[in-house]
């Protein structure tokens, strides 16, 4: 058994966990990342970058075959295996090396292994050798362990082993058919990628598509789904699952319907890695999220940091918002916070400081790789209503912009403001159309820096691009008076 003592503890180096250690270690501190799988976490080898690998092939065919001239030179069909092998590429065949060297350049000291937390600043490793490492840590742990899928209780489910995301986007090839449980992001993308390697999806989902996005998201994604040759069962749910004797999955639906597929995904939501960690000596459950402060310090029950406020929570673990990027803002201001005190300096919570991740809370950015893509960014209508705001909801056809004619033949797709009539700036704002994913920003720093509307009519997209959508949007809202 080795003791070693450092600074900062990060359990978890997924792309959250990687970098809180980086600012707690540009901040001086001395740092060591625990990880039990492979260094880069779930994003870098079975969420986003698989997935969206596998997605992007059949986006780019549509793209062409949506535009007259090259309609006419793709006439073929995508190469599964080859965007299966592109997916083997982008996740560096589930080797880590690349990440580990990286954490070498940045000064961070990894130990590989399964962490738990046994007493106040000690985190006890194990390694699949058995070997076991006390970690100790002067100023702070910081629990970064990131999400697994969650499985609802249903007749049969767990037995019959279906796929979760992991299985989704490391799979070795397309199977011949797919049931596909869930109405959200991972469902409807994944539902997407397979529908255009020609695999028959059937997708159940207890209500509409993408719940939490603008209706006409999910209505869109539905339309855009059918047409790919899946089939939506919308409103309706699992009663039971079982294998058959070719080893298919039958899967029983609300209305009694049997659905017999090679394959079956269940893509329910997350469940936090906060089990077996060693939280509840210290008043907490395991298994559930962690509630956190705006640094990212974890709270007890009375809304207090935990033990005098060593122990951090960072990421999809505290369930604020289940993206890569938002995690790793949140880990920004994490590890400087981190640092900030282990120097006695003075951390401020008060919103939008270097400390704080302010923007959680009703300005998080996120893109659904479908197609159309969804991107939206802070409050949908219904949310910023339910909040109490007066808002005015102004909604724009993509089509019918200069832009989009070039894009695309036909283009398909919307756009909704909502503001804040009070104040007269974004709450929000969605796209739903081809190619919106890297308009997204634009909204982001409108929304996040507060941009007032007379202002943005200063703010002029180039002509002929897809963002004159915000000068359409601005004139249906109507000029300022002065
Ligand atoms: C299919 C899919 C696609 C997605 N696509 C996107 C996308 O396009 N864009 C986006 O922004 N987000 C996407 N997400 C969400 C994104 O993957 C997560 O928000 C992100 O991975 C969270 O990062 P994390 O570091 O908090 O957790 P993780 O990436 O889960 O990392 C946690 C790490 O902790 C390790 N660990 C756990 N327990 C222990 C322990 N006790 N000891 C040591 N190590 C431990 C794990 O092995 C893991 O490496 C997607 C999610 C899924 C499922
Ligand atoms: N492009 C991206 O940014 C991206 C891609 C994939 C995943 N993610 C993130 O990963 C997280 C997980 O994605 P997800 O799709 O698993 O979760 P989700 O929360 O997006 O969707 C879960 C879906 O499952 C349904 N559901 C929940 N419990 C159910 C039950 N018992 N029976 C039937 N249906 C049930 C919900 O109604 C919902 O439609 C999300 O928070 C998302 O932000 C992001």
């Amino acid at each position: 058994m080795t003791t070693t003592e450092y600074d900062v503890i990060v359990i978890g180096a997924g792309a959250v966990g990687e970098n809180v250690a980086d600012r707690a270690a540009q901040g001086g501190m001395r740092t060591v990342i625990v990880e039990a799988e492979l260094v880069g976490g779930e994003c870098s080898y079975w969420a986003c970058m698989p997935s969206k690998t596998l997605l992007r092939s059949g986006a780019l065919l549509r793209a062409a075959q949506r535009v007259g001239g090259t309609r006419e030179a793709v006439t073929g069909q995508l190469d599964v295996a080859a965007v299966f092998r592109r997916r083997d590429y982008m996740t560096n065949d589930w080797n880590d090396d690349g990440q580990v060297e990286w954490l070498n350049g940045a000064g961070i000291d990894l130990v590989r292994g399964r962490g738990v937390i046994t007493a106040p600043r000690e985190v006890t490793v194990t390694a699949d050798d058995g070997s076991v490492t006390v970690l100790t840590a002067k100023h702070a742990v910081a629990v970064c362990t990131g999400s697994a899928p969650l499985l609802p209780d249903i007749p049969g489910l767990r037995e019959s082993e279906p796929w979760g995301s992991r299985e989704a986007t490391s799979a070795e090839r397309a199977p011949e058919s797919l049931t596909i449980l869930g109405g959200g992001v991972v469902a409807t993308e994944m539902a997407t990628a397979y529908a255009g390697f020609g695999t028959q999806v059937h997708l159940v989902a207890r209500s509409g598509l993408l719940g939490g996005e603008e209706p006409f998201a999910g209505e869109l994604v539905a339309e855009s789904l059918r047409e790919l040759g899946a089939s939506l069962h919308l409103d309706s749910g699992v009663e039971a699952v079982a294998r058959t004797e070719e080893s298919h999955f039958r899967v029983t639906l609300s209305d009694g319907q049997e659905l017999v597929t090679e394959q079956f995904l269940v893509a329910t939501g997350r469940v936090p890695h906060t089990i077996d960690l060693g939280l509840e000596a210290f008043g907490l459950e395991g298994g559930a999220w962690l509630d956190v402060d705006d640094s990212m310090r974890v709270l007890g029950a009375d809304g207090e940091p935990v033990d005098g406020g060593w122990l951090y929570g960072v990421g999809d673990v505290n369930h604020r918002a289940l993206l890569t990027h938002q995690g790793k803002y949140q880990a920004r201001a994490a590890g400087d916070a981190i640092a900030a005190r282990a120097k006695g300096h003075e951390v401020s919570l008060e919103p939008w400081g270097a400390f704080v991740a302010t923007a959680d809370h009703q300005a998080v950015p996120q893109v659904t790789f479908t197609d159309p893509e969804v991107a939206s960014v802070g409050l949908t209508a219904a949310r910023a209503e339910k909040a109490g705001y007066r808002i005015r909801v102004v909604d724009y056809e993509i089509g019918s912009v200069s832009g989009a004619y070039v894009v695309a033949d036909n283009y398909k797709g919307t756009a909704r403001m909502v503001v804040d009539e009070d104040r007269g700036v974004v709450l929000g704002a969605t796209f739903v159309g081809q190619d919106v994913a890297e308009l997204l920003h634009s909204a982001t720093v409108a929304v996040v820096g507060e941009v007032p509307l007379t202002r943005l009519w200063h703010a002029v997209p180039s002509y002929p691009t897809v963002s004159e959508v915000w000068l359409r949007l601005l004139e249906t809202y109507g000029r300022p008076e002065k």
